[in-house]
C-alpha cells in the first residue's frame, strides 16, 4: 500500500485535481491520499493558506473580513463548479469560514483553526471528485485518522501514541483522503504543523500504516542539485539518502519539509518525489543507503535570514564551562540557535533572525558582557548559509578547497565555515547579498567542471 501526498501546486485548480484523480486511478495501491490546500496557479497567485491567514488577521483586526471571505469562496467555487461537484460542499465551506467569527481562542490557536480550513476543504473536494469518477473514497478527518499532536500552535509535533491509531486505517475500505498540515491535541484542540507541513502528515501516515512507499507529488520532475531559481535547468538527483535530503531541505530545498523525513526514516519507508504534471518522469528516490556514484557532492542548498553572534576571549579554551554558560543565556532567554562553530579563543553562534528579535539581542549582548566578560562580542545580521551536501564528503580530500576556490572565483567573502559532525555536509556563512554569485560558482565547479573532467577521462 502506498501513501501519496499532493502538494498545493497539485491542488491549485480543477484541472490539477483531474490530474490527481488520474494518478490515483492509475495505481490501485495508492490507498492513502494526503492533500494540501490549493496552492498557486501561476507565479503571482496567492496560496489558499495565505488567503486564510489574511482572513484570520482581518477578523482579529476588525478590517476587511468580507472581502477576504469572498476571495476564498471564489477559489473554492471555481474548483467545485468546474468539477461539477455537489453545491453542498460550498455550503459546508461557507459555514466553516463563518464559524471563524465565533472562535474565541488565543490568537495562535485561532489562526491554526483558520489555516486548516484550506487542507480540510481540499480533502473534501478531492474525495467527492474521486467518487464522481468511480473510485470508492472517503474523507478522513485527522482526528479520526489518529493524528494526535503537541499543543504548539503553528509548530506542532506528533505524539508517539498516534502511530497505533494511524495503523488501524489499513482496515478501512477504499481510498482514504486525509487533509495534511493539521491534527489535534489530546484535549481535542486543532493545531497545525509549521508552514509546508502537509509533507509531515504524509510521512506520519506512511510510517503509521507501514506503507511500501511515500510518494510526494509536486510540480517538478525531481529534486535538483541546486535550487532552480538560482541556476536554470540544474542537474537532477535520481537517488539520495535520508541524511542528505534532511540536510538539504533544512538549508533551503523547499521541495520537501525538513521535518518530514524523520517519520519515514524511522519506519524505513522510501520517499519518492514525483511530478503531478509529468507522472511518468522518474522522479527522485530518498532511501537509507545508496551506492556512491563517483560524485562527491549531491546537492548545494542555501537559505537566508540568519545572523551570527561572535564572542572572543583570550584563553577561552581553558575556561571550563564558557560554552555552557554562553548557551545557557540563550536558553534562559528562550532563544533557539542553529549552529555553534568554535575556535580556540572564540565561538560563533548562528541563529535564524526570526528567533533573535532586536529586543532580545540587546538583552543577550548585555548579559554576555556582564556575565562572561569577553574581549569582544558582536552580532552580524543578513547572513546566508550554504550547505554543500553529499555522502561522498567523508572520504574525499579537497572538497573544502574546491569550495573556497569557487568562493574566490565569485569574489565572495566567507564569514564562517562549519563541517557538520554528521560528515555529510559542510556549511558556509556568507553575506546574503553574495548568495546568487556564490551558488552559481559552486555549482559550476562541483557539477559542470567535475563532469567535464570525468568525460575527458582526466
Ligand atoms: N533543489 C530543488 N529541487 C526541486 N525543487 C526545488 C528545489 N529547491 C526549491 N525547489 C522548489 O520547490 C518547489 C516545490 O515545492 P512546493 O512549492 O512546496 O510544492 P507543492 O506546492 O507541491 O507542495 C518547486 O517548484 C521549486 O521551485
Ligand atoms: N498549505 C500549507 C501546508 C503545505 O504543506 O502546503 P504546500 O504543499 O503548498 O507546501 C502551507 O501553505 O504551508
Amino acid at each position: 500500500m502506498k501513501v501519496a501526498k499532493f502538494g498545493g501546486s497539485s491542488m491549485a485548480s480543477a484541472s490539477q485535481l483531474i490530474k490527481v484523480g488520474d494518478i490515483i486511478k492509475d495505481d490501485a495501491s495508492r490507498k492513502f491520499i494526503v492533500v494540501s490546500a490549493p496552492g498557486k496557479r501561476f507565479k503571482e497567485d496567492t496560496k489558499m493558506t495565505d488567503l486564510l491567514i489574511d482572513l484570520g488577521t482581518a477578523y482579529l483586526q476588525q478590517t476587511n473580513f468580507a472581502e477576504q471571505f469572498e476571495a476564498i469562496m471564489q477559489r473554492f467555487t471555481e474548483i467545485v463548479t468546474e468539477l461539477e461537484l455537489p453545491d453542498t460542499l460550498l455550503d459546508e465551506f461557507t459555514e466553516s469560514l463563518k464559524r471563524v467569527q465565533e472562535l474565541s481562542d488565543n490568537e495562535a490557536s485561532l489562526m491554526d483553526a483558520v489555516k486548516a480550513i484550506g487542507e480540510d476543504s481540499s480533502a473534501k473536494m478531492l474525495s467527492a471528485y474521486l467518487n464522481k469518477i468511480g473510485i470508492n473514497s472517503s474523507y478522513i478527518n485527522p482526528q479520526e485518522a489518529g493524528l494526535i499532536l503537541s499543543d504548539e500552535p503553528g509548530n506542532a509535533q506528533i505524539l508517539p501514541d498516534s502511530f497505533d491509531k494511524i495503523r488501524m486505517l489499513r482496515e478501512r475500505d477504499g481510498v482514504l483522503v486525509i487533509p495534511g498540515f493539521f491534527g489535534y491535541t489530546e484535549e481535542g484542540k486543532l493545531v497545525t504543523f509549521s508552514r509546508g507541513g502537509s509533507d509531515i502528515t504524509g510521512s506520519l501516515i506512511a510510517a503509521g500504516v507501514e506503507a511500501e512507499i511515500y510518494e510526494n507529488f509536486t510540480d517538478v520532475d525531481s529534486v535538483f542539485t541546486v535550487n532552480p531559481s538560482f541556476v536554470s535547468n540544474p542537474k537532477t538527483i535520481t537517488k539520495l539518502t535520508y541524511k542528505e535530503m534532511r540536510e538539504l531541505s533544512y538549508a533551503g530545498f523547499s521541495v520537501f519539509h525538513d521535518e518530514a523525513l524523520i517519520p519515514a526514516y524511522h519506519a524505513k519507508i522510501p520517499v519518492a518525489i514525483k511530478n503531478t504534471n509529468n507522472p511518468l518522469a522518474k522522479g527522485t528516490l530518498i532511501v537509507a543507503e545508496r551506492e556512491l556514484n563517483g560524485r562527491v557532492v549531491t546537492g548545494i542548498a542555501s537559505d537566508t535570514g540568519f545572523c551570527s553572534l561572535y564572542v572572543s576571549k583570550y584563553l577561552m579554551n581553558r575556561e571550563i564551562g564558557f560554552g555552557r554558560k554562553l548557551l545557557n543565556i540563550f536558553e534562559d532567554e528562550g532563544v533557539s540557535f542553529e549552529h555553534a562553530p568554535s575556535g580556540i579563543d572564540n565561538m560563533s553562534v548562528i541563529f535564524r533572525e526570526r528567533n533573535l528579535p532586536r529586543d532580545k539581542e540587546r538583552i543577550i549582548l548585555e548579559r554576555i558582557k556582564n556575565e562572561l566578560h569577553p574581549d569582544t562580542v558582536s552580532i552580524t545580521r543578513g547572513i546566508a548559509i550554504i550547505m554543500v551536501v553529499g555522502e561522498g564528503l567523508v572520504n574525499s580530500i579537497g572538497v573544502a578547497n574546491r569550495a573556497t576556490e569557487a568562493f574566490t572565483k565569485a569574489n565572495v567573502n566567507i564569514e564562517m565555515i562549519n563541517q557538520g559532525s554528521s560528515e555529510v555536509s559542510m556549511m558556509f556563512g556568507i553575506q546574503a547579498a553574495d548568495l546568487k554569485r556564490a551558488i552559481r560558482s559552486l555549482y559550476e565547479l562541483y557539477f559542470m567542471e567535475e563532469d567535464a573532467l570525468v568525460r575527458s577521462g582526466s
